[in-house]
């Protein structure tokens, strides 16, 4: 499923009207029939459904709606939110027919019977503004988009919550809080922005007729979920040996943080590293190996239980190296970071301590010829940009993108919604994962994941949306089987990836 902002949409949109022939009064139909079909789950014949309609096409797909459930012997009343001479073009068509089939339009200024009314109502749609929104709502919209608030009936929107534009970038908005919203044709970036997110409610994206090949010309953004991950994890070959399957090293941990890097080995192992090796103290080592034996161990000297540079550390020799993990940010540390940024041949994964190290190298990353995988919570990427927390999360498909493209690294901006970024603008969010997470140590658990897939045969990006695939949905088997959000550990994540493993292939 793509994920748009509101010019990807006018893109699509003039495409297969222009290009493609197909008239936008066709298009309308499909969106109105299509919304109204599966919003039957949410009501029965008995249900009051109230139509809110605005005066673009969001509120032509709303006569649509109204059409359809009215000849289907439902109880519908259309309110109109904007006078008569402003329904023009498709809308005013689709008006017509509504009015023709026997439907009814009432103005949204009948404020005595609007009330009377919502009173009554089981079932809004809200189809007053879609992604043509310009600023803030405005009066009398924002108005009733209130009093929708503050009624006990279920409330549907039409391709947004009115309020909401397509695009990140907003702060001062005022939104309907829909229970559903029907996304049409794909995605809207707003769909998984915290502060926006929300008010969507449950979603689902419905197809309306576009052509298939109009989405990747228009846009470069997805959704990654269970039907990705089956079309591009790599399966295992019946004479696959250890060596095919990566080489790897990992290199971090301190005498204070000795956990983090066990976690992330262990995580390594499970996602399908062939062999792996922990890099860290020997205090670090002593207390962790007995918690991964699989792994091999590499002693590198340590100052104050924080690991120093060994230079005889062999970084080129790996398939792939993930630092930073429990490192700790002691500048003792900063030479060994500068090593395996200058000597990894292979992707090199940087988490946690490690952007502080790598933030005086970004200059180096560009220059690196192999991937460099940053995995940042917003807190790390905000401090990596030198901008706010705030200013990440309003606009985190943005600076995710110009900062891969400037330092030529892949990021993976952590959260309910993490986002996926290639250095030539791809991005992928990623559907799977639960408030389980937001405990300590998911992060190295996902860091070991990213290093054993960037190993397997499959290219770097499906690699990095895939590891977060699994990531978030071995957490959500958890969940759904055997853990609740409050006690999920990030090693019983770990033990969740067998069950992804074994469920989805
Ligand atoms: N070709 C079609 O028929 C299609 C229609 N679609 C629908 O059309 C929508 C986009 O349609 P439009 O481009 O006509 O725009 P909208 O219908 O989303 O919004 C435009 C209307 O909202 C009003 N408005 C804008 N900002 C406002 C504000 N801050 N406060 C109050 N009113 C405001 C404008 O005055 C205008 O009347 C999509 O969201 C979708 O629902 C899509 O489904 C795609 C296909
Ligand atoms: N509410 C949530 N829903 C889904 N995933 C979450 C949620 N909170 C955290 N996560 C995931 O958990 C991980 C947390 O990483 P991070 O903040 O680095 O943790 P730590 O550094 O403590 O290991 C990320 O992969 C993030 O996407
Ligand atoms: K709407």
């Amino acid at each position: 499923m793509f994920i748009v902002t509101a010019k990807e949409m006018y893109d699509i949109d003039h495409y297969t009207m222009h290009e493609a022939g197909l008239d936008g009064k066709i298009l309308m139909e499909n969106a109105g029939r299509a919304i109204s079909g599966r919003m039957e789950k949410f009501m029965d014949k008995s249900n009051k459904i109230t139509v809110f309609a605005g005066a673009g096409n969001n509120g032509g797909d709303g006569f649509v709606i109204a059409r359809t459930l009215y000849n289907r012997s439902y109880d519908v009343q259309v309110f109109q939110v904007v006078p008569d001479q402003k329904i023009t073009g498709d809308a005013h068509y689709h008006k017509l027919l509504y009015l023709n089939y026997g439907g009814r339009v009432f103005s949204s200024d009948d404020h005595g019977h609007l009330v009377s009314r919502l009173d009554e109502t089981d079932v809004i749609v809200d189809a007053m503004v879609g992604i043509g929104i310009s600023g803030k709502l405005r009066a009398p919209i924002s108005d009733i988009a209130e009093r929708i608030n503050q009624s006990d009936a279920t409330v549907i929107a039409v391709d947004v919550p009115s309020g909401l534009p397509a695009d990140e970038g907003i702060s001062n908005f005022q939104s309907v809080q829909a229970d559903y919203t029907y996304m049409v044709g794909a995605a809207k970036m707003t769909a998984f922005l915290e502060s926006t997110s929300p008010y969507y409610g449950g979603w689902e994206k419905v197809d309306i007729g576009f052509p298939a090949s109009s989405f990747p010309m228009c846009s470069s953004r997805e959704l990654w979920g269970e039907e990705q991950y089956r079309e591009t994890m790599p399966e295992r070959e019946k004479y696959a040996h250890k060596g095919k399957h990566g080489k790897g090293l990992i290199i971090g941990g301190s005498s204070k943080m000795p956990g983090s890097i066990a976690m992330a080995a262990k995580a390594s192992l499970k996602a399908g590293t062939g062999l792996l090796t922990v890099a860290s103290s020997e205090t670090v080592i002593r207390m962790i190996a007995s918690h991964c034996v699989e792994a091999m161990y590499q002693p590198v000297p340590e100052s104050d239980g924080y690991l120093t540079d060994d230079p005889d550390l062999s970084v080129s020799d790996y398939d792939a190296v993930a630092i930073g993990v429990g490192m700790g940010r002691s500048n003792r540390s900063a030479a060994a970071f500068r090593h395996a940024v200058q000597d990894t041949n292979g992707p090199l994964i940087v988490d946690a301590d490690g952007f502080y190290h790598v933030k005086p190298l970004l200059d180096q990353l560009a220059q690196r010829e192999h991937p460099t995988v940053l995995t940042p919570h917003p807190g790390e990427m905000a401090e990596l940009m030198d901008v706010s927390i705030p200013e990440v999360l309003k606009n985190p498909f943005r600076l995710s993108a110009e900062f891969a493209e400037k330092y030529n690294v892949y990021v993976i901006l952590k959260g309910r919604h993490t986002l996926i970024t290639a250095p030539d603008g791809r991005q992928a969010v990623n559907d799977t994962g639960n408030p389980g997470l937001a405990k300590g140590g998911s992060g190295d658990v996902l860091t070991g994941i990213v290093h054993a897939m960037v190993m397997q045969e499959q290219g770097i990006f499906q690699a990095l949306c895939n590891a977060c695939f699994v990531h978030g949905a071995a957490a959500d088997w958890m969940v759904e089987n055997s853990r609740a959000c409050h006690d999920l550990m990030a090693t019983d994540v770990i033990e969740g990836i067998s069950m992804v493993y074994r469920a989805i292939s």
